[in-house]
């Protein structure tokens, strides 16, 4: 003890202090506490919704996600519900949702309640972000949405316009292949991802609006996915400054200046493409007296903006954000998808064969082509197989119009439901070894595809606001799976045997580590064209 008493006065001043910080910091938790339970006027009100596990304050459920190795949002999500149950509410920052992770409750939302869960939530990912709220991917149900949906359906993702561009597709696969066998030929490795993604994105610049890469058009299909790869980037950072709830502002006011550059410069160049397209139209003479069809999407859409008895007159912008919807929904999921695939069947050599096996008796000797896919069933299983364990998009985002009663539990109106996509296609109650590669489980046992869908498959959602464009993904997907099967065999290039089937983190799944492979010809269907017609995209 000291003998002049500084030290004790210095030891009892010290010991306040630190009670009184030890103090307010439990006096701030039990406010936040307190607070984060008061109803908020703003937000759909949380009694009676289904049970959550526990929460902190400020965070709400994070922390399980920083739990979660690398940040897997669907490893997350998938042990939350293991543990908590099929029906869940959580609260990501200030962000609450309700987590629906059975194939029978997805079902009540699909089918009994469709009409109830038709719009999309307010998402923490900012999708109105670049054309305020003229995008169809997050328009709420209503006369724009059955608009465009139907427009969708009959006009621009109808089998009808996929016949139509049938000849297109199959000129990128040919120029994708060529390519192939150039750098088989040299031995040189190919990122199967990236030639993946580049062939997605140029057929759906063509079959949208003509463009493509490395073209006299003036490379719009590049600038387009450069622009898309940027607004991607930016919408998650403004979800992570949205989770912050009151520092939100804060982060919006760093993103600010890339919040206005991004859609200044897609609106320049969708622009350019629109009124190219309308000066072709204009010049156009079999166009303007009705005696040729419409081409791409672009026409279609115009055509329908010009057209003063449709039901619905619908602006520039709309057209524009329509086009932005397409490719951040319809390129990387499909690449995404065709990159899994391969990625399976390279470690599955015996379902590889059997796909082979089969080309090879349906086909013959020429390239598998579009109208061969009904009859490969074993490929179509492979696929389905594929996006049941590997689904590029992880949730379908829905929000209630009404409050309803799901799995015995009251949603409040308003509230948003984010349906569990990965989990609902692991579901054991549903599959048999959910976690197992099986793609004979899609075929009966004469051989045929099971018919009339299985329940619990939901790669493209379900409902009203299903994705329109599955019949488009199957088109791109399946002639390109068996032509890269059909005509080359694949050994990885870091030498190893098996690829990792671990995905990366993120909202959509990507495979972690690129597939990087070198392909071998070993059926040429082209070998008199000496020179592709252009390596360089
Ligand atoms: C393997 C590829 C694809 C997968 C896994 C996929 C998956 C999905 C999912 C899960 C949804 C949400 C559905 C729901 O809420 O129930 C969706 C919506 C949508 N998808 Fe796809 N998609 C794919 C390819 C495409 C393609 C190729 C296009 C068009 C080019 C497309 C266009 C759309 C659109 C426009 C929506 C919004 C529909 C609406 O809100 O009404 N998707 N997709």
């Amino acid at each position: 003890m000291a003998s002049d008493g500084t030290f004790s006065d210095e030891l009892i001043q010290h010991f306040i202090t630190s009670t009184t910080i030890v103090f307010f910091f439990f006096l701030l938790l039990f406010i936040l506490k307190k607070l984060m339970l008061l109803p908020n006027p703003a937000r759909p009100n949380l009694c009676g919704l289904p049970p959550s596990p526990p929460a902190l304050p400020i965070i709400g459920h994070i922390h399980f996600l920083l739990k979660t190795p690398s940040l897997h949002l669907h490893k997350c999500f998938h042990a939350l519900s293991s543990e908590y149950g099929p029906l869940i509410h959580l609260k990501f920052g200030s962000y609450p949702f309700v987590l629906v992770s059975s194939a029978t409750l997805a079902a009540e939302i699909f089918k009994t309640h469709d009409l109830n869960f038709s719009s999309r939530p307010d998402s923490p990912l900012e999708g109105r972000l670049l054309f305020g709220d003229s995008g169809f991917v997050t328009a709420p149900y209503g006369d724009y949405w059955r608009f465009m949906k139907k427009l969708c359906v009959t006009e621009l993702l109808s089998p009808r316009q996929l016949d139509r561009s049938r000849f297109l597709r199959r000129e990128e696969l040919v120029r994708f292949l060529t390519k192939l066998m150039e750098k088989g030929l040299k031995r040189e490795a190919v990122d199967v991802g990236g030639e993946l993604m580049t062939l997605t994105n140029n057929t759906t610049c063509r079959m949208a609006m003509s463009a493509r890469c490395s073209t006299e058009s003036g490379n719009e299909a590049e600038r387009c996915r450069a622009l898309i790869k940027e607004s991607l980037e930016l919408t998650a950072k403004m979800a992570l400054a949205n989770l912050l709830g009151p520092l939100k502002k804060l982060g919006h006011l760093a993103l600010r200046k890339q919040a206005r550059d991004v859609p200044a410069r897609y609106d320049e160049l969708l622009e350019g493409i629109l009124k190219e397209h309308e000066e072709r139209r204009a010049a156009d003479h079999d166009y303007v007296n009705g005696g040729r069809e419409a081409c791409d999407l672009m026409d279609v859409l115009l055509e329908v903006s010009k057209n003063a008895n449709a039901e619905m007159k619908i602006t520039r912008g709309q057209i524009k954000a329509f086009f932005l919807d397409l490719f951040i929904a319809g390129t990387s999921t499909t690449a995404d998808a065709m990159e899994w695939t391969m990625a399976e069947l390279i470690n599955h050599p015996d379902a590889f064969r059997r796909i082979r096996e089969e080309i090879n008796q349906q086909v013959g000797s020429r390239l598998v082509e579009e109208g061969d896919i009904p009859g490969l069933h074993y490929l179509e299983a492979v696929v389905k197989e594929t996006l049941r364990l590997h689904p590029p998009a992880i949730l379908a985002p829905r929000a209630s119009h009404e409050a309803c009663r799901i799995g015995g539990f009251d949603i409040p109106k308003g509230v948003a439901v984010a349906i569990n996509i990965f989990s609902i296609m692991r579901d054991p109650e549903m599959w048999i070894n959910p976690d197992e590669f099986r793609p004979e489980r899609f075929i009966e046992q004469d051989g045929f595809l099971r018919g009339g869908g299985i329940n619990g498959f939901v790669p493209f959602g379900g409902g009203r606001r299903k994705c329109p464009g599955s019949n488009m993904a199957f088109a791109l997907i399946c002639p390109t799976i068996a032509a890269m099967v059909q005509c080359f065999d694949w050994e990885l290039a870091d030498g190893e045997e098996m690829v990792s089937m671990e995905a990366c983190s993120g909202f959509t799944l990507k495979l972690g580590k690129p597939l990087v492979c070198h392909p071998t010809t070993i059926f040429n269907p082209f070998p008199l064209q000496r020179s592709s017609p252009d390596f360089n995209d």
